[in-house]
């Protein structure tokens, strides 16, 4: 549904957007996660043609963004990052004045509108006009003018950014739930959102793509992936280090915690990444000791996310 291939922007010497390709299909909801800075925005102006890329190309629903943009621009509800709206209208009188250029009229147009305010919960606020909202209805509102011609792609920017809790949480839910049936990017810096919604992650630092995957394979590339992490009693510090680095595979042994003569310890294996052999090798070296929990690392999220785009500065968190 979105094809995206070499797409390039480029600002005076500056190289915002360098070379990206990825597509995304319906009832795929792509995560698109990057430091500040990193080209997410550039990419998305270019995917909703609001900006020329200096290169590449970008297809939706099959038509070619520069070629046919009014036949892709139909298909695309997007919004914006600090979502702008007009802000002298009323709610109501924005939501109508924008179905009226998605060209809805009479029946279709006020069902139209009536389904995005039930959807982004605005009855509340339809006679206030945009300037006097929240930062969250403004936004709400911005959101609702995006679906309002039920688009099979959804290109939204930071659509949680500025959000309560419980807002953000409504969002990633509707984003979830539209997610089964569109096709939708969506950027963010919080990288809980990759797994409250996404089924795919892109991960772009310097204009380049560095990750992509579902939230399951980029965890596994997390240094933590399939580490080991024990409490065990009655037992020295180091006879534990001892043990433990003798596991077949193990990369390295670091002890995170002691207390009451209970020792938290983890064991590191060499190749990143759930194995069951290795769990059991760990579990045989610790037999006949006082355990009193082992549990098997998922790998973190912020852990890659940091690796990838701060390859430098990575610190094991416990
Ligand atoms: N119109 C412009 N003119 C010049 N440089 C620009 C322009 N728009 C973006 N840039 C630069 O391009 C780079 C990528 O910016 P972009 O806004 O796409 O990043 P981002 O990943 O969306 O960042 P953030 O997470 O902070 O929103 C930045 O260095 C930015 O300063």
């Amino acid at each position: 549904m979105i094809r995206v291939e070499q797409l390039t922007k480029h600002f005076g010497a500056k190289r915002a957007v360098d070379g990206v390709s990825f597509t995304v299909e319906p009832g795929e909801v792509l995560g698109f996660l990057g430091p500040n800075g990193a080209g997410k925005s550039t990419t998305m102006r270019m995917i909703t043609g609001f900006i020329p890329p200096t290169a590449g190309r970008v297809w939706i629903g099959g038509h070619d963004m520069w070629e046919q943009p009014i036949a892709a621009k139909r298909l695309i509800g997007y919004l914006p990052e600090n979502a702008p709206a007009y802000t002298d209208m009323t709610v109501y009188g924005f939501l109508n004045f924008i179905a009226e250029l998605r060209g809805l009229r009479g029946q279709a147009r006020k069902q139209a509108v009536h389904r995005v305010v039930e959807m982004c919960f605005l009855e509340g606020v339809l006679h206030q006009s945009v300037e006097t909202l929240s930062k969250g209805y403004r936004h709400r509102t911005c959101f609702a003018q995006a679906i309002l011609h039920d688009p099979p792609v959804l290109v939204l920017d930071e659509p949680t950014d500025g959000l309560d809790p419980n807002q953000k949480h409504e969002v990633r839910t509707l984003i979830r739930r539209m997610g089964e049936k569109k096709a939708i990017i969506f950027s963010t810096h919080i990288l809980e959102e990759v797994d409250a919604a996404c089924t795919r992650a892109i991960i772009i630092d310097r204009g380049r793509i560095v990750a992509n995957g579902t939230p399951a394979q980029l965890r596994a590339r997390s240094e933590l992936a399939g580490a080991v992490t024990l409490w065990v009693g009655r037992v020295s510090r180091e006879q534990v280090v001892d043990r433990l680095a003798q596991v077949p595979g193990a990369k390295r042994v670091n002890v995170l915690e002691e207390q009451d003569g209970r020792i938290r310890v983890r064991v590191y294996p060499r190749e990143p990444g759930i194995n069951g052999s290795f769990t059991r090798a760990v579990a045989e070296a610790v037999q006949g000791w006082a355990v009193e929990e082992l549990r098997v690392e998922e790998g973190r999220l912020d852990e890659v996310f940091r690796s990838i785009t701060m390859p430098d500065t990575v610190r094991e968190a416990a």
